[in-house]
């Protein structure tokens, strides 16, 4: 692989000795990950039910190496299910170390394509608010379409500048997690175009991002909370150089051992002329382990202003019609009214479940203010595909289930409609029992509701 020449001298600098092992990396193949998502089996479970040889990523409890030259786990159906995210071993710490936990309020700044946050969500279990932000409204899509794949119920995405969210939320997450936008060296293996974007200036114009994102966050965290600042950078002007500034005009906070340092290698204080104790931080190396390169920092707020409460933000009144064809829906579809209580919120005429206790939204971009749950048309309503993979089998009426093999199956995939002699209504199509779609029933047909813009994704 032809590295930048900057960028070789820079490696050859900071690693003297160990740089040839380091340089060796570029001639082998990257290591593949994939992450179990526990929204819908467990780690075990899934190791038993996916046709792939995996075995287990030391740093995260839920993530498996797998072999790319065997196995294609993006393109088997278990991946459109929702089982499981494909990741890059290394990019799995972060979130690991940021643990959020059920009930908490958690933010992931800079969130797209979704890694991280599917993986958040999974450690939340469906409890407590997620607010994923991502700046790019390209890379919103892919987020919002891994959100939905991954049946994440309790996310909001939004699309703001940092800056514009520091007010609104002052003191009011538990952990925040900022992978910052970075220039991307420990990338240029697995990804190549960013090589071709890199240049010394852009590292120099990354780290002045991360410095201002960094500040824009910190009055965001209560007291007590954490904050993972992680990049996928080697350049120590993006990782030791920002917390050192960071912890220079915060003495409020104070940085802390990475839960499962004993993976990784210490964060090299010396490269950037900071506080020895920066060594707490850590760097995750090609050559040291099967993964790319990445850095991480873990940052506790100890005292400091709690900023003003924000009281729960009022929604704009969902009307009688609206709520009387989902009621309806439900009544006819689900086994119970109880799985989606409310508060709902109507954006044009598509209808969203949103987390209670979330502050007022009004003047950000939003994305989603929640879960959403489908369109209410005049006369009925029209489940989502949000709502399908959010769902567990047994809380539907009707399913139509098929082995992963069955033929039936592929056709379901690629839009086609399937004899059904089943009772008239909204199907939801099951594959080992795992939700994949909807599919309504009428005269011995299965009309096919599986989204057009995946039909393609699965041979
Ligand atoms: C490293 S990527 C995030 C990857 C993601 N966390 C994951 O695991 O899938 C950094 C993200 O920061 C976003 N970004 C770029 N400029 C930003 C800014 N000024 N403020 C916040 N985020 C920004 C980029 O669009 C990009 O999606």
């Amino acid at each position: 692989m032809h590295l930048p020449t900057d960028f070789r001298m820079q490696m050859s600098q900071l690693l003297q000795e160990e740089s040839d092992s380091f340089f060796a990396t570029y001639d082998e193949e990257p290591s593949r990950g994939l992450r179990m998502n526990a929204l819908k089996l467990s780690p075990q479970d899934g190791k038993q039910r996916l046709p792939f040889a995996l075995t287990p990523i030391p740093w995260a409890d839920t993530g498996f190496f797998y072999d790319h030259h065997r196995d294609r786990p993006g393109k088997h159906v278990f991946h459109a299910a929702g089982l499981y995210y494909i990741q890059d071993p290394s990019a799995m710490a972060p979130a690991e170390a940021l643990d959020p936990q059920p009930g908490e309020r958690v933010l992931d700044l800079c969130a797209a394509p979704g890694g991280k946050t599917t993986q958040l969500a999974a450690k939340m279990q469906g409890d407590g608010i997620l607010i994923a932000n991502e700046i790019s409204r390209e890379r919103r899509k892919a987020l919002i379409e891994n959100l939905e794949r991954c049946g994440v119920k309790n996310a909001i995405v939004l699309g703001e500048d940092p800056h514009h969210l520091t007010t609104r939320f002052a003191g009011w997450f538990d952990r925040i997690l900022i992978d910052a936008p970075c220039s991307g060296e420990g990338m240029f293996r697995k990804d190549p175009a960013t090589m071709e974007r890199w240049s010394l200036r852009s590292t120099q114009a990354a780290a002045e991002l991360q410095q201002s994102i960094l500040e824009a966050t910190a009055p965001m965290l209560k007291t007590g909370g954490r904050l993972v600042y992680s990049t996928c950078t080697f350049n120590p002007s993006e990782n030791e150089s920002i917390i050192q500034q960071f912890l220079g005009n915060h003495p409020e906070f104070q940085i802390r051992e990475v839960p499962g340092s004993n993976h990784f290698s210490p964060a090299r204080p010396d490269w950037a002329h900071a506080n020895p104790s920066l060594d707490l931080a850590a760097r995750l190396w090609p050559h040291r382990l099967r993964g790319e390169g990445h850095f991480l920092c873990v940052l506790e707020k100890k005292a400091g202003e709690e900023g003003a409460r924000q009281k729960p933000g009022k929604l704009p009144p969902v009307h009688k019609e609206a709520l009387h064809v989902f009621n309806q829906f439900v009544n006819e579809t689900l086994t119970s009214s109880n799985f989606f209580p409310g508060p709902y919120t109507l954006f044009g005429d598509h209808l969203y479940h949103v987390p209670a206790e979330l502050p007022s939204l009004k003047g950000l971009v939003v994305e989603r203010p929640g879960l959403h749950l489908g369109q209410a048309k005049r006369k009925h309503f029209a489940p989502s595909h949000a709502l399908a993979l959010a769902l567990q089998p047994d809380q539907v009426q009707r399913k139509l289930n098929f082995s992963p093999e069955d033929d039936q199956l592929q056709r379901y995939l690629r839009g086609e409609a399937l004899p059904c002699q089943g009772e008239k209504g909204w199907t939801l199509v099951t594959v080992d029992y795992f939700p994949l779609g909807w599919g309504k029933v009428s005269g011995g047909l299965l009309k096919n509701h599986y989204p057009k813009w995946l039909r393609s994704e699965i041979i």
